[in-house]
């Protein structure tokens, strides 16, 4: 297990071109899963190339297990078969004239272990992904499930010092997805080797994540647990990334320990949200809210964070309703499980045109630096 510190890393692909990765600090602790997340173009790849080894990178440093691997400014670079470093890429990247055991012991075909103690590895690294009675099948004779595993034995068998893993379940369907995702958090509990893991799949670095960096045109926008990027976004970047879909505008006419107190921008409406000191009255801000995290049900004016609502729109989704409501100039989508319907309205479901209310929990709403400060609010 190793410690990894990447620090001012810098990445232009040419002098001309904006840099893809910029002033990039970062120290992984050993044995942590730390996700690299953020939409195409962010950067992501390139970082973990640069840590791989695959990409130079064109200042800064990155160093693995305390020894320097990467510092252009005194010339350093060392090898990727030399940082003792294991990789899963989205492409499987196995050989395919080879045995799925083959394929299992190259790495340590090119350690030079022996042929005993290769043999030995290779099928505790088959055991634990499942395939040990697929040795002898040729790679390419398995499905994409389990071509994906035997590149994750591959990684594993060489036991390395660090993983990297490089959007290695999005070739994968749904459902098989989900069981991966699973398996290698099981794997991580069982060998916690330090993870480096690049996906833009939020559910995905939530679930398998000790820690997320949520990257932004090839800078960090956010680190955090993946329960602070979920719940206590920053900014409007992050929100919007991790899910949140509706933005509404406001003005901030309280802050204390116990939260932010917004006025919606036209209403007289106020909800209280999570507390964050780097707000002061009278600031523009918008609050974010999960159009899942809004409860309705009957009138709860005690309720903080209680609202009324008209709603403008119904949309049946099968398992969800979703409402689009207006409150007052604002449009609030709100999701409902359809089983809960008849327990909220047992006389029917609302329609168009209806009214109905509801409240939204301080904790699951944001309070966020408005996207659009600089517009005079309307009058
Ligand atoms: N080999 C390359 N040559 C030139 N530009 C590149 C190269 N690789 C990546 N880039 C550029 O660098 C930026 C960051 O790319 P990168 O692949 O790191 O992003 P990413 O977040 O991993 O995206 P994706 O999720 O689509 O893989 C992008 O603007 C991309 O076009």
């Amino acid at each position: 297990m190793a410690h990894v510190s990447i620090e001012s890393l810098e990445k232009k692909y040419s002098p001309k071109a904006p840099a893809a990765v910029e002033s990039l600090d970062l120290e992984i602790k050993e044995g942590e899963f730390l996700t690299l997340l953020g939409p195409s173009g962010c950067g992501k790849t390139t970082t973990l190339r640069c840590v791989a080894g695959l990409e130079r990178p064109t200042g800064g440093r990155v160093s693995i297990g305390g020894k320097v691997v990467d510092d252009p400014a005194h010339r350093t670079h060392i090898a990727p078969d030399k940082r003792d470093i294991g990789m899963v890429f989205q492409s499987y990247a196995l050989w395919p004239h080879m045995s799925v055991a083959s394929n299992v012991a190259y790495p340590l075909k090119m350690r030079k272990i022996g042929i005993d103690e290769r043999a030995r590895r290779v099928r505790e690294a088959l055991d634990m992904v499942g395939l040990s009675e697929y040795s002898s099948r040729m790679a390419t004779d398995l499905s994409g499930g389990q071509q994906q595993r035997v590149a994750l034995a591959r990684a594993l068998v060489a036991t390395p010092q660090l993983l990297l893993f490089d959007e290695p379940l999005s070739n994968l369907d749904a459902r098989l997805r989900q069981d991966m995702r699973s398996e290698l958090r099981e794997m991580h509990k069982r060998v916690g080797t330090t993870s480096i893991y690049v996906t833009h799949d939020q559910e995905e670095a939530v679930s398998l994540s000790t820690r997320i960096v949520l990257l932004n045109k090839g800078a960090i926008e956010q680190v955090g647990s993946p329960r602070e990027i979920y719940w206590h976004p920053v900014s409007h970047f992050v929100a919007d990334f991790v899910g949140y879909d509706n933005f509404i505008e406001g003005t901030v006419v309280g802050a204390d320990q116990y939260g932010v107190k917004v006025l919606l921008e036209g209403t007289e409406m106020r909800l209280v949200c999570p507390p964050r000191n780097d707000v002061h009255e009278g600031q523009r801000v918008d609050v974010a809210v999960r159009s899942s995290s809004v409860i309705l049900g009957p009138p709860a004016a005690d309720k903080p964070n209680a609202f009324e609502g008209l709603i403008t729109d119904v949309m049946y989704l099968g398992d969800d309703f979703i409402y689009e409501l207006q409150l007052g100039p604002h449009k609030v989508t709100v999701s409902i499980r359809t089983a809960e319907v008849a327990n909220i309205w047992p006389t029917g479901a609302p329609k168009v045109g209806d009214t109905i209310s509801g409240a939204i929990s301080p904790d699951s709403l944001a309070c966020l630096p408005a996207l659009h400060a600089n517009v005079p609010a309307m009058a």
